[in-house]
């Protein structure tokens, strides 16, 4: 259980300002230092693209080209492009959980794919939501596109998702689309918590992180123990790797949550203040509210006279800016930082209840390393 005491964190104003690095303390030195992270991550995107593009391939137009453009294979004009895709976090999990079993990490690709599909489709559905214009550095889909492919095209993904791992007819596949299905659900369960938040004045700490493990932490979960399975992992392996992912993407929120408020749009490829301009209770606010003392009592006022304003649609850069400065002061910054690191050392922790050969143990802290340094 978390101390909501603890959430206000030491009360010493930041100095750090948009775009400087988030103050995640950096892990310790590990065996994951010998690690190339850059060269694990493009191991996943690799060995996942040609059976994504061939899933993608199946639907019908123009859900075809309209999922190829929000992956960053085609512009915006049907023309071929290169470098655009998320990071490919998740299929270098999946392909990495293959080889706890020993089995080469060909053998997680269907995982990686159903995983990334699913991931896709969550993304999809949450740019309409949010109203979110840019990802990735592009205009998102429903923008270039228009909500009705947004909807048909993230939906089509999530089928797709199922048809890759039930296509292979395993009993493997079977229990990977089980595990694949529950953290759909809980993923869903968390986008549902968190939009209603928004529509809130006061969430704890503990509600934050609970929707967080939903939305973010059950996929991570899934991605990183999903190989594991489809190699014939039995389940007591194939749960602890859940753990490690389910704390790793907590870790990996909770950056996603400073990105969203501090992170510079031009590593992020979103918009400025896009968690504030949402009315998100992401981890900083929240934690910043549950602080007390005079910064987060200033901010609880200004948010709730936001939450009733019909013009907060239209707020100058320098309204955002005096509410981020608000969360840092009261504290929400530094123990959302803090919050990334706890939950860093349990997902590296969980790795110690499995045996498995030590450059897999390494490529696994050196994923988690990535997460809490990131900056996009
Ligand atoms: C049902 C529904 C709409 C759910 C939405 C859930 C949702 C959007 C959760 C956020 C997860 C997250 C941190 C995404 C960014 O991942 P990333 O940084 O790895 O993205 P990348 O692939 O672009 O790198």
């Amino acid at each position: 259980m978390l101390d909501q005491q603890a959430a206000g964190g030491p009360r010493t104003p930041g100095t750090a300002t948009r775009g400087e690095t988030v103050p995640t303390v950096p892990p310790a030195e590990t065996a994951a230092d010998a690690v190339d992270v850059t060269a694990l991550l493009e191991r996943g995107r690799t060995l996942a693209t040609p059976v994504l593009r061939a899933a993608v391939d199946r639907l019908a137009p123009p859900m075809d080209t309209v999922s190829a453009y929000h992956f960053g294979w085609i512009d915006a004009e049907g023309n071929p492009a290169a470098g655009g895709g998320g990071k490919a976090v998740r299929p270098a999990l999946a392909v990495l959980s293959a080889e706890v079993t020993g089995a080469a990490p060909e053998v997680g690709i269907p995982g990686a794919v159903a995983v990334e599909l699913v991931h896709n489709f969550s993304l999809l559905h949450d740019d309409l939501m949010d109203g979110d214009e840019q990802r990735r550095h592009r205009d998102t889909v429903w923008k270039v596109h228009g909500p009705a492919q947004a909807i048909l095209v993230g939906d089509a993904l999530f089928a797709l998702a199922n048809e890759v791992l039930l296509e292979l007819g395993s009993v493997e596949a079977g229990r990977a689309t089980r595990r694949l299905t529950s953290a759909t659900r809980a993923l869903i369960d968390g986008q549902a918590q968190d939009i209603s938040y928004e529509h809130r004045d006061r969430v704890s700490v503990e509600e934050c992180l609970e929707m967080e493990g939903n939305k973010t932490g059950a996929l991570l979960a899934c991605a990183s123990s999903i190989g594991a399975v489809l190699g014939g992992a039995d389940d007591r392996t194939a749960d602890t790797l859940e753990r490690y992912g389910y704390h790793l993407g907590l870790a990996f929120q909770a950056v996603d949550d400073l990105l969203g408020i501090w992170g510079d749009p031009v590593s992020t490829g979103k918009q400025t203040w896009s968690d504030l301009r949402q009315r998100k209770k992401s981890l900083p606010v929240v934690a910043a509210l549950a602080a007390g003392g005079p910064a987060s009592d200033q901010l609880g006022e200004i948010l709730a006279a936001d939450a009733k304003s019909s013009d907060f649609e239209n707020f100058s850069e320098e309204e955002f800016a005096a509410r981020a400065a608000l969360i840092e002061e009261a504290g929400g910054r530094e123990w959302t930082a803090e919050e990334a690191r706890r939950q860093y050392t349990t997902a590296i922790e969980a790795l110690d209840a499995i045996d498995m050969p030590d450059r897999v143990r390494a490529r696994f802290a050196a994923l988690a390393d990535f997460v809490v340094v990131r900056k996009r």
